[in-house]
């Protein structure tokens, strides 16, 4: 490499590296008029003042429900006094733990952490909307998460009928899945079912050209002129098309390569930084649902490494060692990660005693130890 073509320490391939970041909110948010449509106008009574219509969203992973919810509540609350509150169930995974959330959102402070029953928590809210006369719009956000714990129907079943409980209080619910195999609304129990009927929009997933459209702005925002060239964007529009078309993958894809330039000291992004970059990002996913877990879901996943092709009994006994879990929990365990797909739990049959189940790692065992550590 000439000289000339060397970054030196004060420089950088970037111009602003906080557009490659988990939490940046785009400015252009391309290919989703319809769903911002959808979205709106199921949103629009509260401005009015009225209770607005449920929606429940859904669509794979990284295709836009978090961004266009963000984008309108941050609209609604420019334009009107509604409450929006937007709940990540990843985190917050109980009904309680919503509640508390909704509760933090409205009124600025933490609920106190101990001692204040549902009830209370729960009246307090409505209170508050009923004296104000206030629209509060909840967003569940990775709603699947609840569904996992079994405390969908419970916090959904509150939420629906907070204005029976205490008259005049209006709340409207998006619910926003990824999980495309759960039947969200067979899922809930009937007394659910029987008052959430939502309006439904769908995200679906990006295609090559839309994503090169998208990240093309980011390449523009991101990085130097003349950094990187088309044959780098049309090479991560290809390999995030290809590991799903989630949106994470390519902007996580761009920042990498970017880093690897500047390890070369190069002052360009080559595609074969994109080639490098490439063996990290496609684990995006997998980063971010082994970060939400909880401490004796990461010991079945070091026990399902350790044990990989093995039955579920038999994995059994080293997981209570570890956790004294009884053999109910370690199943449910076992259904959830399956259903994150990060453990695939197979039945087979085994000659003489019934069907069993196998576990194995849903993704190569040292990529999953790696981000453990
Ligand atoms: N049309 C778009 N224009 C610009 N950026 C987008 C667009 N769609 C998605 N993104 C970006 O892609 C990333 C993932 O988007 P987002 O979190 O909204 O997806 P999601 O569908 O909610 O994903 P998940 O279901 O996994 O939570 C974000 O960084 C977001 O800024």
């Amino acid at each position: 490499m000439a000289d000339d073509e060397m970054l030196s320490w004060d420089e950088s391939v970037f111009r602003d590296e906080h557009v490659f970041e988990i939490d940046f909110l785009p400015e252009t948010f391309r290919h989703r008029e319809e769903q911002m449509q959808g979205l709106k106008y199921a949103l629009r009574p509260a401005v009015r003042g009225s209770r607005p219509l449920n929606v429940m969203a859904r669509g794979p992973p990284g295709t836009g429900k978090t961004t266009a919810v963000q984008k309108l509540f941050g609209e609604l609350a420019a334009v009107s006094d509604v409450n929006v509150a937007r709940v990540n169930c990843q985190v917050d995974s109980t009904r309680y733990a919503v509640f508390s959330r909704l509760f933090e959102e409205m009124f600025d402070y933490e609920p106190p952490t101990s001692g204040i029953s549902f009830k209370k928590l729960f009246g307090q809210i409505t209170d508050r909307l009923v004296e104000e006369d206030e629209v509060l719009v909840v967003a569940l956000d990775d709603v699947n998460y609840l569904f996992y714990e079994g405390e969908a129907s419970d916090t959904l079943y509150s939420l629906l009928r907070a204005h029976e409980a205490h008259t005049g209080a209006k709340i409207g619910v998006i619910i926003i899945s990824s999980d495309l195999d759960l039947d969200i609304i067979e899922e809930l129990d009937e007394r659910v079912q029987s008052v959430f009927r939502p309006e439904e929009v769908f995200f679906p997933r990006y295609d090559e050209r839309e994503i090169v459209d998208i990240l093309e702005e980011r390449v523009k925002r991101g990085f130097r002129e003349g950094v990187a060239g088309l044959d780098v964007l049309d090479r991560v529009a290809e390999l995030t098309a290809t590991t799903g078309g989630d949106l994470r993958v390519g902007i996580d894809l761009l920042r990498r390569a970017g880093l690897h330039a500047e390890m070369r000291a190069s002052r360009t992004v080559e595609v074969a930084d994109v080639e490098e970059a490439y063996n990290k990002s496609k684990y995006v996913h997998l980063s971010r649902h082994l970060q939400g877990l909880s401490d004796s879901e990461i010991a079945l996943v070091r026990v399902v490494a350790e044990h990989e092709g093995e039955r579920a009994g038999d994995v059994y006994e080293s997981f209570s060692e570890e956790t004294e879990l009884g053999y109910t929990r370690y199943s449910e365990l076992i259904n959830k990660l399956d259903q994150l797909g990060i453990i695939e739990a197979e039945y087979t049959s085994v000659d003489g005693r019934g069907r069993s189940r196998q576990l194995s790692l849903a993704y190569d065992a040292d990529a999953v130890l790696e981000r453990l550590d």
